[in-house]
């Protein structure tokens, strides 16, 4: 058996899981950041991750009906805010709605996950089913690949604004609140992981959530490159540019 791991050493292996196989890895990130995607394969990532959005609040809220602790409680509900907002117009979902028109997408087509990849939606629903039914140390766990997220966010953002004369930074408006926002959720997550793993069995756990996320973020990233990318391999009922 495994030594337990302090905190900071818990932590450590944390980062070095995001080293490993954390989506800014993925071919097709590096694809669109350096403007070799076509329009389409930035319309097709953003009608996919679209869902991913519009499952996050669903999924945190699964993670808060879990939660005894008020504390705890209230420092996870400002998750679904950032995401659903106080009031119709506002907040990330609608925001990701933007991006989405931005580069061309029609909203109601996006909405309703028209012609989403097979790949997407089992790959997003095994994040859900992980917070479902997983114990309440790895559903948070899972969440920390926003540790890795500000540095994607910010690589991702100047390399489609320097590449794509379609894409501007009203369009991304989205991301800009988010490195913020994910270094908050963070700190929540962090202090609860800090505490509550303390086994070698619980380390183990919340090491294999997290690497679990990695693989759902990857997993999306391998769709769209096997449907949109040089193979071209687009599923019956998918988007077709
Ligand atoms: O742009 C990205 O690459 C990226 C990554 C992640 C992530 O690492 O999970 C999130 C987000 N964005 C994001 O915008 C977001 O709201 C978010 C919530 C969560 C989560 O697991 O609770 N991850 C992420």
């Amino acid at each position: 058996m495994s030594a337990v791991l302090t905190p900071d050493a818990l932590v450590e292996s944390l980062h070095a899981i995001g080293a490993e196989r954390y989506h800014d890895r993925h071919p097709y990130h590096h694809r669109m950041r350096e403007g070799g995607c076509s329009k389409a394969e930035i319309q097709a990532w953003a009608l996919n991750r679209y869902y991913y959005q519009s499952r996050i609040p669903v999924k945190d809220a699964i993670i808060l009906s879990r939660m005894e602790d008020p504390a705890l409680r209230r420092a996870w509900r400002q998750r679904i805010l950032d995401h659903d907002g106080d009031a119709e117009g506002e907040g990330g979902i609608e925001r990701w709605l933007k991006l989405a028109e931005g580069v061309g997408l029609d909203r109601a087509d996006v909405v309703a996950t028209r012609g989403i990849l097979p790949g997407t939606r089992f790959a997003v629903d095994a994040y859900l089913s992980l917070v479902r039914e997983r114990s309440l140390l790895e559903a948070i766990a899972s969440s920390l690949t926003e540790l890795f997220s500000p540095r994607i966010i910010q690589d991702r953002v100047s390399g489609m604004l320097a590449n794509y004369p379609f894409v501007t930074s009203e369009t991304l408006a989205y991301f800009t609140a988010r490195p913020e926002q994910a270094r908050r959720d963070v700190d929540v997550a962090l202090a609860y992981v800090r505490r509550h793993a303390v086994t070698p069995d619980s380390q183990a756990d919340v090491q294999t959530a997290l690497r679990l996320k990695c693989d759902i973020l990857w997993a999306m990233l391998d769709a769209l490159d096997h449907a949109y990318g040089e193979r071209g391999q687009v599923p019956p009922g998918a988007w077709r540019p």
